[in-house]
């Protein structure tokens, strides 16, 4: 048993492993993953006895690393190490030979020879036993240099085997044999932590993955919990689909290609004249367009939101600092505001006061009695406190300068905590802001066929709580919309638009409160409580009352849903409205808490709606 006890490690003032623990046993094959200096070889020295650190402790079989001998390391761990420096020109064999110095004084015994055979044949390099390792390619000699430690711990069950990079230049045969070898001497009895850098190796390889990034440990668990958009995205930075191998049931990640950003390599000076030149286009389009909102321009020039209010820095922007987690933590001091969030073809706006703030390394929660909203803080990129036409506002945006989320001063605000605020976050180096590349959206998905429907249906049908749907997606790979296609009967039916309207209609008309969610990748914010005006303006469904807007684009709904997930509660109804790609535009349900039923009359209203306009679409 190998336990790390909150091991920290630092070179000068630069800390590059900070507080890790984890235990594994004998029998376990971890791999380490993380992206280029996220401190796995630094990891892995330590544990190896090669680094000391100053806190924490290495508990290796009961014993404290620093009191075993060296010797006794020496028959207990091996380690292969990302460079592996040989300059004389030993033979093959006699490389591999090395792994069993520690067992022997003078000449090897029959046994270390059988060893130095075995674990020859077992990587593949029997057959140039005989030549000089100096004139092997490079994948040849990462071969030797894993049958030398396999050699020095082949017989020795409960120990320890440390590898780094193990498989870096081998052809794709051999990466799959290191591996299967790996985990067969883990099935043996050993056991192995291993840094890669392939994902899928490690789903097919691993039995538990652990994640770090900036030294920390991130993650740790099965690959199938692990390996997931999410976490792959906050580990390595790019979005990935996660599709499951029909034959093999595990996991396949598949990066999406990611498109260089010529922008992203100018220097500040030209990024400000790149910026100067667009303020300008920005200027003559909104004087020839003055009805036009910040994002129908930005579309219109193709540039992203962020990059137009960037171009106001100096004069009606100033760039924040990216903490936004402390200054989100600030806003409940500006008293009532307007929360706004949006997506492609929605928008909330809800006035209130921001309260009950609190951040868990995997969303952000707002939970108060106005306003409620979700934040997913790893999509937050920009922000800016912006002044405008007479209103004032803290903007965020996400990587590629989409808005997530904004914040509105109102007249009951408070000023004076505003203007403290901004002096504390203010980012007085920033001039220029260059984006990414927006993702497209290709909501690939695996074909029906190949999802495994009566389990999947099974797991809906026993599902304690809704919030559990998420978790049901990843664990079939279903999208959304795929889902709802493939639901058991009764648990999903199609609508046409025009329900939502009815719907909104009769829970008006009959004060029946509701929760009315309208997500972006970054921000979910819901309003709860009743609606009352509903005016249609062109293309626009708008809810306007005095606390709560929505505006809502009826021609980019593609698809209308009734969904009913079970819960320890009773049965939850929800109307949820999709796009042409897929991505949800809004989801309402009946006002409800945990523990409580949700109301008869939310109920009847959805139930009813079918009978009310019959589906077309
Ligand atoms: N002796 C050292 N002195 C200063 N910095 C170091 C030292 N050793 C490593 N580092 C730094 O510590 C960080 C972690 O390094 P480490 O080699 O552990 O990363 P890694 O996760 O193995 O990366 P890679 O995938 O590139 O191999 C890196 O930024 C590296 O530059």
């Amino acid at each position: 048993m190998l336990t790390v006890n909150n091991i920290s490690f630092k070179v000068g003032h630069r800390t590059l492993v900070s507080d890790v623990s984890f235990s594994i046993r004998p029998g376990e094959m971890v791999v380490l993953l993380g992206a280029n200096g996220a401190g796995k070889s630094t990891l892995l020295k330590i544990i190896a006895g090669m680094h000391k650190t100053e806190n924490g402790q290495v508990l290796f079989n009961g014993k404290l690393l620093g009191e075993y001998t060296t010797s006794d390391l020496a028959i207990n761990r091996a380690v292969l190490n990302q460079q592996n420096n040989v300059s004389l020109p030993f033979t093959v064999a006699e490389l591999v030979m090395m792994g069993r110095y520690p067992y022997f004084k003078n000449s090897p015994s029959a046994n270390d020879v059988n060893v130095v055979d075995e674990v020859m044949k077992a990587t593949g390099i029997a057959q140039m036993a005989g030549r000089s390792y100096l004139t092997l390619s490079g994948g040849e000699q990462q071969r030797v240099q894993l049958a030398r430690a396999l050699a020095q711990l082949w017989q020795q069950k409960n120990s320890l085997l440390l590898m780094d990079e193990p498989v870096t230049g081998m052809d794709i045969l051999y990466q799959q044999q290191t591996l299967a070898i790996l985990k067969a001497m883990a099935r043996r009895g050993h056991m192995v932590i291993c840094v890669l850098h392939d994902m899928n190796l490690a789903s097919h390889y691993a039995d538990r993955v652990i994640m770090l990034k900036n030294g920390r440990k991130w993650y740790d668990g099965s690959p199938h919990e692990t390996l997931q958009p999410k976490p792959v995205y906050e580990i390595f930075e790019i979005e990935a689909d996660i599709v499951i191998n029909p034959s093999t049931l595990k996991q396949m990640i598949m990066p999406r290609e990611v498109a260089f950003n010529y922008k992203q390599t100018l220097n500040p000076t030209d990024m400000e004249t790149t910026q100067n030149n667009l303020k300008q286009r920005y200027t003559e389009y909104k004087a020839a367009n003055p009805k036009k909102r910040i994002r129908e321009i930005a579309a219109d020039l193709n540039i992203s939101e962020a990059e137009l209010v960037a171009t106001g820095i100096g004069e009606t922007a100033i760039p924040l600092k990216k903490d936004f987690e402390n200054l989100l933590k600030r806003v409940p001091e500006l008293g009532y505001v307007m929360a706004l969030t949006r997506n492609e073809y929605c928008v909330s706006e809800r006035k209130g006061v921001y309260e009950k703030i609190s951040f868990t390394p995997h969303a952000g929660l707002v939970l108060g009695e106005d306003i409620d909203l979700r934040l997913f803080m790893q999509h937050w990129q920009f922000g800016f406190a912006v002044s405008e036409n007479g209103r004032r506002s803290l903007q965020f945006f996400d990587k590629a300068g989409t808005a997530l989320h904004k914040i509105y001063i109102t007249d009951k605000s408070n000023e004076e905590a505003y203007q403290n605020l901004l002096n504390d976050f203010v980012d007085n180096s920033l001039k220029a802001i260059s984006v990414a590349h927006k993702d497209d959206k290709h909501n690939a998905e695996m074909p029906d066929e190949a999802v495994q429907v009566e389990d999947f249906q099974t797991a809906w049908k026993g599902m304690g709580d809704s919030h559990e749907f998420f978790g049901l997606l990843r664990r079939f790979n279903v999208s959304r919309t795929q889902a709802l296609r493939l639901a058991p009967e009764g648990f999903a039916k199609k609508l046409n638009a025009e329900n939502f309207k009815k719907a909104c209609e009769l829970c008006a008309g009959n004060h029946i409160p509701v929760m009315i969610f309208v997500p972006n990748h970054g921000c979910i914010q819901i309003h709860t409580g009743n609606i009352d005006k509903l005016v249609e303006m062109g293309p626009w469904y708008n809810v306007l009352d005095p606390e709560f807007n929505l505006h809502l684009r009826m021609d980019a709904i593609a698809e209308t849903w009734h969904v009913v997930k079970p819960s320890t509660d009773g049965d939850v109804n929800s109307i949820e409205l999709y796009d042409q790609q897929g991505e949800m535009i809004l989801q309402m349900f009946g006002k409800r808490k945990p523990g409580v039923p949700e109301l008869n009359e939310w109920r009847e209203v959805v139930n009813g709606l079918e009978i009310a306009i019959e589906p077309v679409n």
